[in-house]
């Protein structure tokens, strides 16, 4: 299979182009499905070429998608995938062939699951772990309604499974003993590789004779043990009863009332249909284990998981894979790392918490320089927060490195573990802004809203390649809970002296005689381009706002003093953001606010697109700004 996308996509794919939706699955032989399973592959191969996008989880459910599609009807009943970045397969089979090359650019098919899309597709989705809740509702909700004869499924992988919401969900389920399909898709990986006790235990399962062939053999041989007898030989029926509990497996499960199977190979497409029937058949909650490569069937992917998790794009020449150099300036992300490992080298109590994005936070070289001092407690926010405050207590100096996005799992942690207790956590706060191709269910545009609400708490955002290295010593000098938020961009490099970080003041950059653009983090890259745009127009300045948490009244006043125009830049919703607190400083020293004019993101969920054209249409480019200057201006002068 190679990526070639000069090759027009619809001949190639005869199947998937003539299916309206994924009814005629049904009707297909097993045989035909795994023509099909190609085609899929090739089209993902395809799309990889162009853009990147997310690959060897995909690649990884194909047969699970096909053999699912063809045993149920998902017009009426219903399906789940966990988090959702493997739906491509599912949306290639549910009508959406014809529009798949649109895939995560602006305009087109969302990476996600999108109701809007399909009637197939139940929730926008990109976090982890709601599979199997949303799953116990949809059926509660059909027995409810007097539809018990929709089937629900959930399918969930193994590294979302250990999040605690899972438990809580099965912890339902199991007691409902209502029909569910719940599939977990064990690939052994989550992005890097799991981690955790369930990882073990999935392990352990994967070893059972069940799998391995060897089960028939055993039972048996245990069948020739006596039951009853003499003590010793009731001991040995007690080891029995147990072996034989430990050859089916699942003991966990089955101790919650959910009927555990498995595991079975997940790229057998005749066998999972088995299976699924089996499913259907069984009364009450069943756990299907099935067991995936992922990466199955693009050896590089399979191979190097990891990597290919969400992968460049990428051309294939003759099995290799080879990238575009992307270069220029590093992202926050990289000076973000560079910092906790240089922090981390100083201070032996300074420690890193991740759930399960290592390789997004680029953390790979900490984990390697300080294995035990690096923790991956998995797809599990809630934990990680509270786990740090318990660390915190003790005299660590723990730094939650989490996408702004995921850190929402964890708000009553931050709240009553870290912020009431007043613990010195870090909240290293990546991707907090617009993600790109993602779309809503990732960007990170409401911590600013959500974390200053919070008493104790000093909240920043660096401007500038320098200062971030400079905020985190800073937060860890300070005994009290900070963060630091940044977006998914490259950090501004310029020749500037950085001010020293001193809590609560802004850092002014440059004066101005008729306004002022007040930034707060990365937006202080467009505010100097616009500024300079302005040169000879107007003298604008601006201010590193720096804090939000504790804003700096002083520059509040300075930046409006002798009727300036203000306007606040931020990369994030405009309610309750940093223009909110800008407006609440001014209110409350009686200035006039008809100067201030906020420029954020507009009230509503963004959709996905490149990050660039979705800052300019709030006006969060150069030229908004400008222009935004130049209305203030003139009303300023009316
Ligand atoms: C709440 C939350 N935290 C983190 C992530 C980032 N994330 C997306 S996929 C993924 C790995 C999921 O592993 P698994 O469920 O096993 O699926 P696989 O990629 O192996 O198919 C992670 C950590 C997320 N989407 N949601
Ligand atoms: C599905 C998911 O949540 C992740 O795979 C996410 O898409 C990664 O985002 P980055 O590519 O920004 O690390
Ligand atoms: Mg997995």
């Amino acid at each position: 299979m190679t990526n070639n996308p000069s090759q027009p996509t619809g001949p190639r794919h005869p199947l998937l182009a003539s299916l309206p939706d994924a009814t005629p699955l049904a009707e297909m032989t097993s045989e035909k499905l795994d023509k099909m399973a190609v085609e899929i592959r090739d089209v993902l191969c395809n799309l990889l070429a162009t853009r990147t996008a997310h690959f060897a989880s995909n690649l990884g459910v194909v047969e699970l998608c096909l053999a699912l599609h063809a045993e149920f009807d998902f017009r009426r009943d219903r399906l789940i995938w966990d988090t959702g970045h493997q739906i491509y397969p599912h949306k290639l089979v549910t009508g959406r062939y014809s529009q798949f090359e649109t895939i995560r650019t602006r305009g087109g098919l969302m990476g996600y699951p999108n109701p809007a899309e399909s009637v197939y597709d139940l929730f926008m989705t990109g976090h982890a772990g709601s599979s199997v809740s949303t799953a116990v509702g949809l059926r509660s909700g059909d027995i409810l309604t007097g539809q018990p004869d929709r089937r629900t499924v959930a399918v969930i992988g193994d590294g979302a499974f250990p999040s605690g919401i899972v438990f809580e969900a099965l912890n339902n389920a199991g007691a409902s003993k209502e029909n569910l399909t719940v599939v977990l898709n064990d690939n052994k990986m989550s992005i890097c590789h799991r981690t955790g006790a369930v990882a073990s235990y999935l392990d352990r399962l994967r070893n059972n004779p069940f799998y391995t062939g060897l089960k028939n053999e055993v039972v048996r041989l245990l069948d020739h043990v006596p039951m009853f007898g003499d003590p010793a030989e009731r001991l040995l029926a007690q080891m029995k009863e147990g072996v034989k509990a430990g050859l089916h497996g699942g003991m966990l499960f089955e101790e919650l009332d959910i009927r555990y199977i498995g595991p079975i190979d997940g790229h057998n497409i005749a066998l999972l249909r088995k299976y699924m029937k089996l499913c259907q058949e069984a009364e009450g909650p069943v756990l299907l284990h099935v067991v995936t490569e992922k990466g199955h069937g693009y050896k590089p992917a399979a191979e190097d998981p990891v990597f290919f998790h969400t992968p460049p794009a990428f051309e294939d020449r003759g099995g290799t894979p080879v990238t575009r150099g992307s270069e220029g300036r590093p992202p926050y992300t990289t000076h973000a790392r560079d910092a906790i490992g240089e922090a981390m080298k100083r201070d032996d109590r300074v420690t890193v918490i991740t759930a399960a994005m290592c390789q997004g936070n680029k953390l790979e070289p900490v984990r390697e320089q300080f294995p035990e001092r690096f923790f991956d407690v998995g797809i599990c926010e809630s934990h990680a927060v509270a786990f740090a405050a318990g660390q915190c207590k003790t005299g660590m100096r723990p730094i939650v490195d989490i996408y702004s996005t995921f850190l929402q799992r964890s708000y009553d942690q931050i709240f009553q573990e870290v912020v009431l207790q007043d613990l010195p956590v870090v909240f290293m706060m990546d991707r907090a802004g617009l993600t790109g191709p993602d779309g809503p269910t990732h960007h990170g545009v409401y911590d600013i809203g959500y974390m200053r609400l919070f008493p104790n708490l000093v909240l920043m955002a660096p401007g500038y390649a320098a200062e971030l290295p400079m905020m985190l010593d800073a937060c860890l000098e300070h005994d009290h809970p900070t963060g630091i938020r940044y977006p998914k961009a490259s950090a501004l490099e310029f020749e500037h002296t950085p001010a020293p970080i001193e809590m609560g003041k802004a850092e002014w950059i440059r004066e101005g005689e008729d306004g002022t653009i007040v930034a707060y983090g990365a937006m202080l890259e467009q505010a100097l381009d616009a500024a300079e745009q302005l040169e000879g127009e107007l003298s604008v300045g601006v201010v590193n706002a720096r804090f939000v948490k504790p804003i700096d009244h002083e520059m509040v006043a300075k930046s409006m003093a002798d009727g300036r125009f203000v306007v606040t830049l931020e990369e994030g919703t405009t309610v309750g953001g940093f223009g909110s607190a800008f407006l609440e400083s001014a209110a409350d020293q009686r200035l006039d606010t008809r100067q201030i004019h906020r420029l954020a993101l507009p009230d509503v969920f963004v959709e996905h697109g490149d990050r660039s054209d979705l800052l300019a249409d709030a006006s969060l480019s150069a030229d908004g700004i400008a222009s935004t200057c130049r209305n203030a201006a003139s009303n300023v002068s009316v």
